[in-house]
């Protein structure tokens, strides 16, 4: 466990900035109703039961009223005693929601936790590995799981082989040093803040390969560490993660029963 003047200078991010296209709701995904809830409140649920870090900054989309009642509501439900709520408008892109919530971190922060809404069945036990790795010294820590596909590169098909299928394979991933990265990841707050600086030069194609804040603090030289993740971390991006995060939520044990 984390102690708790670690806590104090811990604070965790919840992007839900999002808009949910994949999802295909026609509504923020934050909002979309999960087991008679919305996402974003399962999301802040997991959160605040971790009880790892002293403010949870949420980036919202941009102008939404709702959401930000939504954040208010629970800070009520949570109290007095609970961390500090605090809420931004998000960005066009997760990289600079992420960013935007930076901006509102509390000062004496030395510790920020990045995690997305759309995992919003993370178990405490995932916030605790990456709280207590940061603790231990990294400074950067991300949750991951083993890969269960046989992952190939593909290339588009041209000359002999077009029109016999769209693609061609360039090669098969050594599986073994594979890993489905997830997220709370964890960061000491000046190497995220250096990052992310960093990152907001970048022109409209490098942005858009940017995937996690992970991988800007690998671009610094910064080493990464993993740790376990847990599958049911899972990211509700199309209608059958809703159907399974429903699931997780419906089973005799609730979400508890599920490994990892
Ligand atoms: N401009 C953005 C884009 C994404 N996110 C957040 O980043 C997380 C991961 O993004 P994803 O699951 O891809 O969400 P969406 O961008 O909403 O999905 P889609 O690409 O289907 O629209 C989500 O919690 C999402 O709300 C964000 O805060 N701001
Ligand atoms: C950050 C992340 O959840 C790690 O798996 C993922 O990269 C987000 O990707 P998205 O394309 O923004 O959903």
């Amino acid at each position: 466990m984390t102690t708790p003047s670690q806590r104090e200078a811990t604070a965790v991010v919840v992007v839900a900035a999002g808009s949910g296209e994949r999802l295909g709701y026609g509504m923020p995904k934050a909002k979309v109703p999960l087991g008679g809830e919305t996402i974003l409140t399962h999301a802040l649920r997991g959160v605040a039961a971790a009880d790892v870090a002293r403010q949870i900054c949420v980036a919202v989309p941009a102008g939404d009223l709702e959401l930000r009642e939504l954040c208010e509501e629970f800070r009520q439900e949570l109290g007095v005693d609970g961390p500090l709520i605090t809420v931004v408008d998000g960005g066009s892109t997760r990289a600079a929601s992420v960013r935007a919530a930076l901006g509102a971190v509390l000062e004496g922060t030395r510790a920020v936790l990045v995690h997305d809404a759309a995992r919003a069945l993370t178990p405490e036990r995932v916030f605790h590995r990456v709280a207590v790795a940061l603790s231990s010294g990294a400074k950067a820590v991300i949750p991951a799981i083993p890969v269960v596909d046989t992952v190939k590169m593909v290339a588009e098909t041209d000359g002999d082989d077009a029109g016999i299928a769209p693609e061609i394979v360039t090669g098969t991933a050594p599986r073994e040093q594979l890993r489905a990265v997830q997220t709370p990841q964890g960061f000491d707050f000046e190497t995220l803040l250096r990052a992310h600086a960093a990152a907001a030069t970048f022109d409209d194609e490098q942005a858009a390969a940017v995937t996690d804040d992970a991988m800007l603090v690998e671009l610094l030289g910064v080493p990464v560490h993993a740790v376990r993740g847990a599958s049911q971390s899972l990211k509700i991006t199309t209608p059958l993660d809703l159907i399974i995060a429903e699931g997780l939520l419906e089973g005799p044990l609730g979400v508890r029963w599920v490994e990892g």
